[in-house]
């Protein structure tokens, strides 16, 4: 077993170097098999000297110093280290067998330097550090492993896809497939239908190289999805009786927190399954992880809808172009969008919110740029500005299967605001062009980059299967894949920082109203503001 970062900290059962954290993973409660006596948490704090030495990492300054504190008693500046490391099988299963890795004979590996991930390599949540600061987070490195905990004949893997579609989710189906079997010689390998609830309520599919072969130049999910239909002890019922002992589970949030269920579930049960979580959402909301797959093959699609927009808009007198991108709660693919394109005037997003009339406001920003330019292109993300259409349309809350809220047309309401403000108030004829690309953006193949980050978080959370881990979901971090604890990634929501650079470079780069100015009697309602300004604080 995998153990040696643990080892340093084996003979201080009491030490207070470990600590649950400000991330303690509730019922992760098991330690590894070298470590019987430790406490039952999984985030570790380490020793600043040992796990200097012991994890192999010189603190070296610029010029290849050891880096010495400041103060007085010149010890290598390296502490606050936290490893928040995955489940391992043998945690609750301490006398599983282990095997040789069979990498060792693949012909693809024959000439790599290090075939092995080493057991000691860490990847650091945080980059950008202080000097004398603690060295902080760090999840393990993906990467195969030098033993496996299951013989390739007896592997009998399944793979399932839940939630929206994203562009890539075939190149992850298919590269898991062609992994399993051409790495690690797995020939058994099964595709559950329809997302969670295929589980009880599907046949499977069975899946080989050929089988899927040529899925990844198509959009959407060889598998098929739903949203609903997570019944945790249906569905690890199901793994139970079908002989099933690795489960991929591709899917975005709400997927990843069943996925963390059917862990737990696995493990009360103490059942020999890896259970490995891909994180896929188009909307880029997935914490922890750079940046989901297909975000960049979506963003590149957006550019054709503003495009066109803007095409129409400078085409006629006053112009007025409206792009509707996803994003229920994070504005990622409106904001990188307005980026790429320079054609957009305007990016609303859920986390900013706006104001129509009086000083400052949307409308008096269009006047501005309809005088200037003759035309005008807004982006919108459709989780923006929820709170004023639902408040004036008095919307009831509806949900979709999953439990996910049902978002009102941001898009077809803001056309109209503006179409009656120039109207009604300005009356100044304006022609309004309103396109709504989210499905198309969605639905497409991944593009090449996102193909190759398919593949790498496919072959990652083989590895990770193969080598005993469980509960965790694999993702880049700092651009280095690491297997995280699947409560990690979704105790909360990636969203845009208004306080962070990337808002800022985006009203730099389109110079639209920040929203955030409110003068009496402008016509701004006072609450608007308020709800503005508790965002903002919120944000920060
Ligand atoms: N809290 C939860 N516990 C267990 N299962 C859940 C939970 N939330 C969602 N699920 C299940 O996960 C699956 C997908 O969830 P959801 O529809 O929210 O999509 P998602 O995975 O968040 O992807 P996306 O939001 O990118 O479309 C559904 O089958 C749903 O039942
Ligand atoms: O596929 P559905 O159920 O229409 O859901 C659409 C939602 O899914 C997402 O694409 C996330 O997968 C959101 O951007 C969007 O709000
Ligand atoms: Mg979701």
């Amino acid at each position: 077993m995998e153990s040696t970062i643990s080892s340093p900290i084996s003979s201080t059962k009491s030490s207070p170097l470990l600590h649950s954290g400000s991330h303690s993973l509730g019922s992760r409660s098991q330690s590894f098999p070298s470590l019987p006596s430790l406490p039952s948490v999984q985030t570790l704090r380490y020793p600043s000297f040992k796990s200097r030495s012991f994890l192999g990492f010189p603190f070296r300054s610029r010029q290849n110093q050891p880096i010495r504190s400041q103060s007085s008693n010149h010890q290598p500046v390296n502490d606050g280290f936290v490893l928040e490391d995955v489940p391992h099988l043998t945690n609750f299963l301490p006398n599983l067998p282990s095997y040789p890795n069979p990498l060792k004979q693949s012909q693809a590996y024959a000439v790599v330097k290090q075939t092995f991930v080493s057991p000691d390599d860490v990847v650091a949540q945080k980059v950008v550090v202080q000097r004398e600061g603690p060295r902080g987070v760090h999840f393990r490195r993906a990467g195969p492993r030098e033993k496996v905990y299951f013989k390739s004949d007896e592997v009998r893997a399944c793979i399932v896809t839940c939630g929206g579609l994203c562009p890539g989710i075939n190149t992850v189906i298919r590269e898991i497939v062609c992994g399993l079997n051409y790495m690690y010689g797995v020939e058994d390998i099964l595709g559950i239908e329809g997302g969670y609830r295929g589980f009880y309520s599907k046949n499977t599919l069975r899946l080989t190289p050929k089988v899927v072969n040529d899925i990844h130049k198509r959009g959407g999910t060889f598998l098929r999805t739903s949203r609903g239909g997570h019944d945790t002890n249906k569905i690890v019922d199901n793994i139970q009786d079908r002989g099933i002992n690795q489960v991929y589970i591709i899917g975005g949030d709400g997927t990843q927190r069943g996925a963390d269920l059917i862990y737990k579930e696995v493990e009360k049960r103490g059942l020999q399954v890896a259970v490995a979580g891909i994180p896929k959402t188009i909307d880029n909301d997935i914490a922890v992880i750079d940046k989901s797959f297909g975000f960049d093959t979506a963003v590149e699609e957006a550019q054709r809808a503003i495009n066109a927009a803007h095409v129409e808009a400078e085409s006629v007198d006053n112009g007025v172009g409206i792009v509707k991108l996803m994003g229920r709660y994070s504005g990622f693919i409106a904001l990188n969008a307005t980026l790429a394109s320079r054609d957009v005037d305007c990016c609303l997003i859920p986390e900013s919110p706006f104001y129509l009339e009086g000083r400052g406001g949307l409308f008096e920003f269009v006047e501005e740029r309809l005088k200037e330019n003759g035309h005008v292109v807004i982006v919108l993300a459709e989780g923006a500005g929820q709170e004023y259409i639902s408040g004036e349309m008095n919307a009831v809350d509806v949900k979709d299967a999953s439990g996910n809220k049902l978002l009102l047309d941001v898009g077809l309401w803001l056309t109209q605001k503006i179409k009656d403000h120039f109207t009604k108030v300005q009356k100044t004829a304006i022609n309004m062009k309103y396109i709504d690309p989210t499905y198309m953006i969605r639905a497409i193949p991944s593009n090449a980059s996102d193909n190759i980050y398919c593949t790498l978080l496919a072959q990652s959370a083989v590895h990770g299967a193969m080598a005993g881990f469980s509960g965790f979901t694999v993702g880049p971090v700092n651009s280095r894949h690491a297997y995280i604890p699947i409560a990690r990634v979704t105790e909360t929501q990636n969203t845009v920082k208004l306080t962070d650079r990337m808002w800022a470079r985006l009203l730099a780069s389109t110079n639209q109203p920040s929203f955030l100015e409110y003068s009496e009697g402008q016509g701004q309602a006072k609450e608007d503001v308020d709800v503005i300004n508790n965002n903002m604080r919120a944000t920060l």
